[in-house]
């Protein structure tokens, strides 16, 4: 019998961070995915991106309250820049965001909702959003239509939630048609 050759990964995962959790988070998503690799997306080229078929795109939330560059990570410089060139029709995208819904109720993981507009607006088709259900927030950029545009997690409040979370989330994403 002939080897299979092994296929290039169809998806990428793509995260920013400044104080790791988003990293954590990305890290959970791996191994639930079997992914080769995590993708710092401040240090890759819009060409990395755009040569995957699907997108699991992952951002923390440290400008609170802002209308642009909620993320205050190196999201903020890409949605602005390269990815304004992007052609994203035709990519299948899931959001994860990262926040603090006790001390930000108000402004729960609002960086996530950043990301859906801009990539949206490319072209994307975003899947997997999630019940808000089993959280406590006030307020969120991040939710459309009753739901969160993707994976929310909370490393200060509820991070033995976390694993379990993404792993139920990337169920749904493989249902929902991820290309893996
Ligand atoms: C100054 C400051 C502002 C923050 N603003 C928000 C916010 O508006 N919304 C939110 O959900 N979390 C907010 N957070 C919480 C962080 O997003 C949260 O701790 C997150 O896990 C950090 O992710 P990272 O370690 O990947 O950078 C803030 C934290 C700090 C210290």
């Amino acid at each position: 019998t002939t080897p299979r050759l092994k296929p290039l990964n169809a998806v990428g995962i793509f995260y920013s961070t400044t104080t790791g959790n988003t990293e954590t988070i990305a890290g959970y998503i791996q191994e639930a995915t079997g992914l080769d690799e995590i993708y710092d997306i401040g240090s890759v080229e819009a060409s990395t991106f755009t040569g995957f078929d699907g997108m699991i795109c992952g951002a923390p939330t440290w400008h609170t309250g802002a209308d642009e560059q909620r993320s205050g990570t190196s999201w903020d410089d890409v949605l602005y820049g390269w990815m304004q060139e992007a052609d994203l029709s035709g990519k299948t995208i899931a959001i994860f965001g990262v926040g603090d819904q006790g001390s930000y109720a108000e402004n729960f993981c609002d960086a996530a909702g950043e990301l859906y507009d801009v990539l949206t607006e490319r072209g994307a088709k975003v899947i997997g959003f999630t019940s808000t259900d089993g959280y406590d927030h006030d307020d969120s950029k991040a939710i459309r239509d009753g739901m969160f545009c993707g994976l929310m997690c909370d490393e200060d409040n509820q991070y033995d939630l976390s694993a379990e979370r993404a792993s139920t989330w990337i169920s749904k994403l493989k249902a929902d048609g991820m290309p893996f």
